[in-house]
């Protein structure tokens, strides 16, 4: 993510770049478990940082704080780079060459674009680093699985290359095992918070608009109704539903979120993936 977002090569585990995304991560993912309390009771976001108890405060001003530095700092080294002439292309560089007018970019075109850049990280890479470990854990569970997708591949591509993006179509068993590694193990299995705008019903229970909407990931790829035997990692059910029914059941159509909110990169996730 790091090579397409900064055409930063992270050669391993102790790269810059990785350190300090992952520390951000770690304090960001931290506050995800205390600041709830100020979404459902929000006066406590008036709560002087001093306060003892006001500990979930000062997390929240640390991380962002990170999250601010893991942001500005590669965003100024491209733009640095660039200056000179040495950066090599990547979605940043892009972006810039796309907004710039006559070389110049506005405090608003910096921050979208550095901002776009660091959350390919933040929300691009535990999701699909999840989808894959998920993967091996299948595979490793379901040897058959690995002996018949072996075959598909031996038989479209053979033996004297690996497969390309370009066979993707002619492999629809591999299409079906990621279509059931999204539905036994969705990465985010309770979605990502939303609010009404506008009340709504759903089966006879009134919404009001403002309401906090969290969408059950995890229990539409465990409804027995559409997925028989839910807890049995089997591509084969793709397989056998009709075009229609397959398409309906894509678990690819809740796992990326919903609405204008719905993931951008769930493209980049599946090809990568
Ligand atoms: C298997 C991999 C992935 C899964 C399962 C996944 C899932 C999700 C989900 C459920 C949401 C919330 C959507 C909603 O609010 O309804 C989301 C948002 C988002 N995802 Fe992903 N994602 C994946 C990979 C990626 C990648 C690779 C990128 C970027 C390179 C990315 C960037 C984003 C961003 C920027 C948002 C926030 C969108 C917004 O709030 O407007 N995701 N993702």
């Amino acid at each position: 993510m790091l090579q397409i977002a900064y055409a930063h090569p992270a050669s391993s585990a102790e790269d810059e770049y990785m350190a300090f995304a992952d520390r951000a991560a770690v304090a960001v993912t931290a506050i995800g478990i205390v600041s709830p309390l100020a979404d459902f009771v929000p006066i406590l976001k008036y709560i002087p940082t001093w306060m003892p108890g006001a500990g979930f405060k000062r997390q929240a001003l640390r991380a962002r704080d990170m999250w601010a530095e893991m942001t500005r700092i590669p965003y100024q080294r491209i733009c640095d780079d660039m200056a000179l002439g040495k950066a090599r292309p990547s979605f940043t560089t892009f972006m810039i060459q796309q907004v710039s007018r006559d070389g110049n970019l506005t405090d608003d075109n910096n921050h979208d674009i550095s901002n776009a850049a660091s959350v390919m990280y933040g929300a691009g890479v535990d999701t699909t680093l999840h989808t894959l470990l998920t993967l091996l854990l299948a595979l490793t569970i379901y040897p058959q699985v690995v002996d018949k997708a072996q075959a598909e591949i031996d038989k479209v591509v053979g033996t004297s290359r690996l497969p390309e993006l370009a066979d993707r179509e002619s492999l629809p068993y591999l299409g079906c095992i990621v279509q059931e590694v999204h539905r036994w193990n969705p990465a985010t299995p309770l979605g990502i918070p939303h609010r009404l705008q506008e009340n709504d019903s759903y089966n006879g229970y009134g919404l009001p608009e403002g309401s906090m909407f969290i969408t059950n990931t995890w229990a539409m790829s465990r409804d027995p109704g559409l997925y028989p035997d839910p807890e049995v990692f089997r591509p084969e059910r793709f397989e056998e539903m009709d075009a229609e029914t397959a398409s309906a059941r894509d678990p690819g159509k809740y796992t990326f979120g919903f609405g204008r909110r719905i993931c951008p990169g769930r493209y980049l996730a599946d090809t990568s993936i």
